[in-house]
């Protein structure tokens, strides 16, 4: 079977409002790395996972703070143009309501390089995101924090922002839009928080959960976002995480967060698609590219009715797929 990424790019310039798609970046496993280690912060270049998260915000105690902003603004420039093995290196820095977002961000911007993506804790409100904007074009300068490459990643974490989810993702989206900054990529669930906010007692059958992790996959794939599940704390039971991982992904997480370098290889195995699938993407990529040039939009396959959104999902499928063979980490 014909396929490569070139061939999926081919195809994506092919069809108006596929090209966006075509800048995928998978998420399948997330790793803290609190900026305050500079031990662990050197073993970044290193780490497997899809996106490695630089910590500013709960891993990072706040007699910390300083050093681990220092840390991370120099980490910025040594990493840039280095090899590393993760597909994208994204700073989380503190929340609008920690009352510390500004000082993080008036020391990551004498980094003369941005992360791959910013990412923000703890977002309450489409309010919060005004704030943000305003913060980050304070502290950086307008002309840094638009129309550049670097991707918004951000959390939902209490039940106000569960229940008002579809406005704060429509706002990041639009903002992205009307004014150029960062585009908003990926949603996580802060499960630790959530059940923090509403009172809940964690349990390992995770029930607690079940509303907010299933509303949070709608709300994020009603805006075709990635949407992250969440931290598994248990660092010794690799067999719970492998199954909650497995759920998620068959609930439609695209990802899972995770704190220690031994979870990753099993959160990614978890979040591949299976043989099947790949398979299943790649002919429905191909006869979707044959019926175009005969001017038709939708068309049967395997049974199916296929049209635009079919193929966005299938052509996610084969970049991961292709994005993670190239790199070697299967
Ligand atoms: C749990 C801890 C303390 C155990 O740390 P340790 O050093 O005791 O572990 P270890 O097993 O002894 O470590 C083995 C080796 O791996 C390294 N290592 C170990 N972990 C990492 C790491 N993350 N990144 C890079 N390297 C790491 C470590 O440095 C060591 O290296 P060595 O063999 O050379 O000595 C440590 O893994 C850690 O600090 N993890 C990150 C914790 C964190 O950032 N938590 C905050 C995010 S979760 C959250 O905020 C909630 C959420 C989402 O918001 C919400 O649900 O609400
Ligand atoms: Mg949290």
């Amino acid at each position: 079977m014909r396929s490569s990424l070139s061939s999926v790019r081919q195809l994506s310039s092919a069809f108006q409002g596929v090209k966006e798609s075509a800048r995928y970046v998978p998420r399948r496993a997330l790793l803290y790395v609190p900026a305050s280690s500079e031990k662990m912060l050197a073993k970044v270049p290193s780490i497997h996972a899809d996106s490695v998260v630089i910590e500013l915000e709960d891993g990072v105690a706040i007699a910390a703070k300083d050093t681990a902003r220092k840390n991370a603004a120099a980490a910025l420039d040594k990493l840039a143009g280095q090899p590393r093995k993760a597909f994208e290196i994204g700073v989380r820095v503190n929340s609008v309501s920690s009352g510390m977002m500004e000082d993080d961000l008036r020391v990551l911007a004498r980094a003369q390089n941005l992360p791959d993506a910013f990412m923000i804790p703890k977002v309450d409100s489409p309010e919060d995101l005004a704030y943000i904007f305003d913060t980050f074009k304070k502290e950086y300068t307008p002309s840094r924090v638009t129309d550049t490459k670097t991707r918004m990643v951000m959390w939902i974490e209490s039940a106000r922002a569960l229940l008002d989810m579809p406005r704060i993702v429509s706002t990041a989206l639009n903002l992205h839009k009307s004014t150029g900054f960062f585009k908003l990529d990926a949603v996580v669930f802060g499960s630790d928080d959530y059940c923090a906010d509403i009172g809940a007692t964690r349990t390992s059958e995770g029930l607690e959960n079940l509303y907010a992790r299933q509303r949070f996959v709608a709300c994020c794939k009603a805006f075709q976002v990635q949407a992250i599940d969440s931290v598994y704390i248990d660092l010794k039971d690799e067999e719970g995480l492998r199954k909650y991982s497995e759920q998620g992904r068959n609930w439609g997480f695209t990802g899972k967060q995770t704190i220690h370098p031994s979870q990753v290889p099993i959160v990614q195995s978890s979040f591949l698609p299976s043989t099947e699938r790949i398979e299943w993407a790649r002919e429905l990529a191909e006869a979707y590219g044959e019926h175009q040039k005969e001017g038709k939009g939708a068309f049967s396959f395997r049974g199916q009715m296929i049209d635009r959104p079919l193929l966005l999902q299938a052509m996610n499928i084969i970049q991961l797929d292709e994005a993670v063979k190239e790199a070697g980490k299967q």
